[in-house]
């Protein structure tokens, strides 16, 4: 394994190990066995040190560990380290081209220009116009999602799932859906999207594998091609034709049309775009029910966040999201399930040559950020196996550490956290409020980290209706 010392110093060369026999796999073996693919990274950097050289496959990567060295990655050179892996997967995924992907393509002017038209929808600021609808619809569903709870075991992904799709379609492009079969088709299009890009392949280092995957990709054609007719069909209609530039962009769909009509993107650019951020509905789905698949063995920690609930709001209002401030241990249970799952920072490329920790990084390496280890390490968190949203209360205010960075940051950082927060905060909160949740007899509630996204079959549950 090589390190790279800054320009300044001599290149430093470990001996070589004997896996560098192995020419062409590299070091790809290393990462495996692990329950959690990063724990692989943390191993390593207790090994090699905290800016590790690697060579996966045909593809030079550095792990990258500790707080300071991921944030000079994602911050102060952050412009150094802001393109993203060309993997053949993700090209296949986005029509031959990873530029259209918002996650995947590197960085240039047309992806902020997505970023910025993004903004208001996203990190919709209180009491704007945006935020007072997002409340309304984020309550209104999550109301409605609550009538379907019965005394039976719930399969409670395909419910949290249409409930988010529901509030993202209304948010971003003002379409309503319940129950029609082509939503639901839609639905479960995403989560197999969401399913497929949450893996890592050895193929993505070793493109010579990707024939074994050609039926996997084929049925992924399928799926996207559904999801875009859909888009097309009934989530766009006849909105292109009826734009009007006169009248103030009412929703992201709008937007997006305005930005096509004054050719500062294209059409498939903006095609793509949309759906992108619909998508992110599965991101969310998936991680409500992760959540609760912490919740279902946590007694104590429902019990508080209905305590906090009764104290403040009482039971008979909906809880809307105006109520945040006061309902800090929602937010920090919302917090404590990110944390734990602790799910990766999509892999950042340095476009130029430059350096982390003052380690030389040349132009093209990829870079894994071992976020596993700032979420999960014995030295910043005290016990962290343990399921403890207090750690995230200080005087009563929600606190993050400097250290917890689950949605990256700089410029490629998460477009979707605060709706993340926004949602699970409303759907957590109106569930709490109303129910107890119950493990079902002989199912097993453990819940895979290192990934937001769960198989099709997850976990059933028992809601019980709390006495009024
Ligand atoms: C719990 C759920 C989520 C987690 C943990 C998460 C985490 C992340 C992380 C770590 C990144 C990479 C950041 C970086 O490179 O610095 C990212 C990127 C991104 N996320 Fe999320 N995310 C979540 C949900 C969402 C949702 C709901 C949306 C959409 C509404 C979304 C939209 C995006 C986009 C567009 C990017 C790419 C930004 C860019 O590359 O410029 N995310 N997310």
């Amino acid at each position: 394994i090589s390190y790279y010392k800054s320009q300044k110093s001599e290149c430093v060369l470990k001996p070589p190990s004997p896996w560098l026999k192995l020419p062409l796999i590299g070091h790809l073996h290393l990462l495996h066995g692990y329950e959690v693919p990063y724990q692989a990274f943390t191993e390593l950097g207790r090994k090699y040190g905290n800016v590790v050289g690697l060579q996966l496959g045909q593809v030079k990567c550095v792990v990258v560990n500790e707080q300071k060295n991921i944030r000079e990655t994602l911050v102060t050179r952050g412009s150094h380290f802001d393109y993203r892996p060309n993997f053949e997967r993700y090209r296949r995924l986005f029509s031959g081209n990873k530029e259209n992907s918002l996650a995947f393509c590197d960085w240039s002017k047309t992806q902020k220009i997505r970023r910025d038209m993004l903004k208001a929808y996203t990190f919709p600021r209180a009491f704007t116009n945006n935020y007072h609808s997002l409340d309304e619809l984020i309550t209104n569903c999550t109301q409605e999602m609550l009538q379907e709870f019965g005394e039976n075991p719930l399969d409670l992904k395909p419910i949290f799932l249409r409930c988010c799709a529901r509030i993202f379609l209304l948010h971003f492009c003002s379409r309503n859906f319940h129950m029609e079969a082509d939503f639901l088709r839609m639905i479960n299009n995403f989560d197999e999207v969401f399913f497929e890009v949450n893996q890592g392949y050895a193929a993505d280092f070793l493109p010579f594998l990707m024939p074994l995957h050609k039926k996997k990709m084929q049925k992924l054609n399928e799926v996207t091609s559904e999801i875009r007719q859909f888009i097309n069909d009934r989530v766009i209609g006849d909105k292109f034709q009826v734009y009007n530039p006169d009248l103030e962009h009412g929703d992201y769909l709008e937007s997006l049309i305005g930005h096509v009509k004054k050719e500062s993107i294209d059409w498939e650019t903006a095609l793509f775009a949309l759906e992108d951020i619909i998508g992110g509905h599965s991101a969310v789905g998936n991680f409500l029910t992760k959540l609760f698949g912490y919740l279902v063995n946590e007694p104590e920690v429902q019990k508080k966040i209905q305590d906090e609930i009764d104290l403040t709001i009482g039971k008979e209002r909906p809880i809307s999201i105006y109520d945040r401030n006061q309902l800090v241990y929602i937010e920090a249970t919302v917090f404590e399930a990110i944390r734990m799952i602790s799910s990766p920072i999509v892999p950042r490329v340095a476009n130029q040559t430059s350096s982390i920790g003052g380690y030389q990084i040349e132009k093209g390496t990829v870079i894994f950020l071992n976020n596993y280890n700032l979420s999960m390490s014995n030295d910043l968190w005290e016990n962290p196996e343990k399921f403890c949203p207090e750690r995230f209360v200080k005087n009563g205010k929600l606190y993050k550490p400097d250290y917890f960075l689950p949605f990256g940051g700089g410029r490629r950082s998460c477009m979707g956290y605060k709706l993340v927060q926004l949602v699970s905060f409303g759907i957590l909160g109106s569930v709490m409020q109303n129910f107890d949740v119950k493990p079902v007899k002989n199912e097993r509630y453990q819940v895979q980290a290192g990934s937001l996204a769960l198989g099709k079959d997850s976990f059933k549950f028992m809601l019980e209706q709390r006495k009024r």
